[in-house]
């Protein structure tokens, strides 16, 4: 089932850039500008890469973003980052991508232009290479001053013919609201660019509601609490929201205590629909494949479950209507030919 699961076309809409870097370009990047590593051990700083397992708060687990961010300040290692990251999507087979960053928090050397452009740049070598799209959308920081946000906002607009597709709003949950970055997503939509918000993964339900009412989020990054609000489930569902999941991110942020008490299965009966990704590879120490795995073992996903999965990905994404209907014409095609090679391992 593992191969197979690798080798289903897949999307993945929430990724964070920072969160995935390879453990030795950690090393080579730190080395390269003699920053100070906590230990020059693969294998330790790997551990110290990841989160450790008595993480207790969303707060905790994003001290993980340091040190990959201290050492991604220059165009070399954000085009080569960003290249890697396709470069490891492609070879589980994900075809296509949505890759998010905060661009202020890489402005060390570099102007925010300078950032988006690297990353773009990292985007289009792994394309040219693979057989994979892939797009940006640019996270605002919630405890960033709004006019941050507004700048992050005007930067990822004047990007948007170039692959920067949608605005973020990331970062710690519980001592930030979502309310204050409203300006920010209404320049985003007035100017045609998609909105998602991570909310309701440390906080309440209300948040989620906010993200919707008033940054006008298309899609909800987690979204795990809002089964704590029937109104804001109806809002939801009135609005056609997907909730970005991220279970093994949940777990590991402390905002589900275990697997079972997981909402994933619950949404998924309950129709609202619903798309599986990672959020950090490094941080998680986790591909999408074994994630999917995770759902077919622990929560009964079947195949034909998870390519529904897959496919409400492509609905969800941040291209345009044909786009999404060739993807999913090109994937249904895919899953006949390797369910057909397969057939033996399907149960
Ligand atoms: O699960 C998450 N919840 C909220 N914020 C996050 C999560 N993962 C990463 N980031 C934040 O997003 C920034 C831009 O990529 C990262 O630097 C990290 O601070
Ligand atoms: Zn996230």
């Amino acid at each position: 089932m593992e191969k197979l699961i690798r080798k289903l076309p897949k999307t993945e809409l929430h990724l964070h850039l920072d969160g995935s870097l390879r453990v030795k370009t950690v090393l080579e990047l730190a080395e390269d500008r003699e920053i100070e590593l906590p230990t020059a051990d693969q294998k330790g700083l790997a551990e110290y890469l990841q989160v450790s397992e008595d993480c207790d708060s969303l707060a905790e687990y994003l001290e993980k973003f340091d040190l990959p961010l201290k050492v991604m300040q220059t165009e070399k290692a954000l085009t080569r980052v960003t290249y890697e990251l396709l470069e490891d999507a492609a070879w589980e087979n994900v075809k296509y991508l949505e890759i998010r960053f905060a661009p202020l928090l890489l402005t060390e050397e570099l102007r925010p232009a300078e950032v988006v452009e690297a990353v773009l740049a990292g985007v289009e070598k792994g394309e040219n290479k693979y057989e994979l799209q892939a797009n940006i959308i640019l996270c605002c920081m919630r405890h960033q001053d709004p006019s941050r946000s507004i700048e992050t906002a005007q930067l990822a607009v004047d990007y948007s013919d170039q692959g920067v597709v949608g605005l973020d709003l990331a970062g710690d949950e519980a001592n930030f609201p979502p309310e204050e970055h409203e300006e920010a997503f209404k320049l985003a939509a007035g100017a045609g660019l998609h909105r998602t918000v991570h909310a309701g993964e440390t906080a309440g339900a209300k948040n989620v509601k906010k993200a919707i009412d008033y940054l006008n989020a298309e899609r909800i990054g987690h979204g795990i609490r809002s089964k704590e609000d029937k109104e804001t489930l109806e809002t939801i569902k009135e609005a056609g929201v997907t909730l970005e999941i991220c279970p093994t991110s949940n777990l590991h942020t402390n905002a589900v205590t275990d697997l079972e008490q997981h909402p994933i299965r619950e949404y998924y009966e309950a129709g609202i629909p619903i798309t599986v990704n990672t959020d950090n590879r490094t941080v998680s120490n986790l591909t999408l494949s074994q994630e999917y795995l995770m759902l077919y073992r622990e929560f009964g996903f079947s195949l034909a479950e998870i390519q529904e999965l897959i496919l409400s990905g492509i609905k969800a994404a941040f291209i345009s209507d044909k786009e999404q209907e060739k993807l999913i014409t090109e994937f249904k095609s895919e899953f006949e030919t390797i369910a057909g090679i397969d057939n033996k391992i399907l149960e």
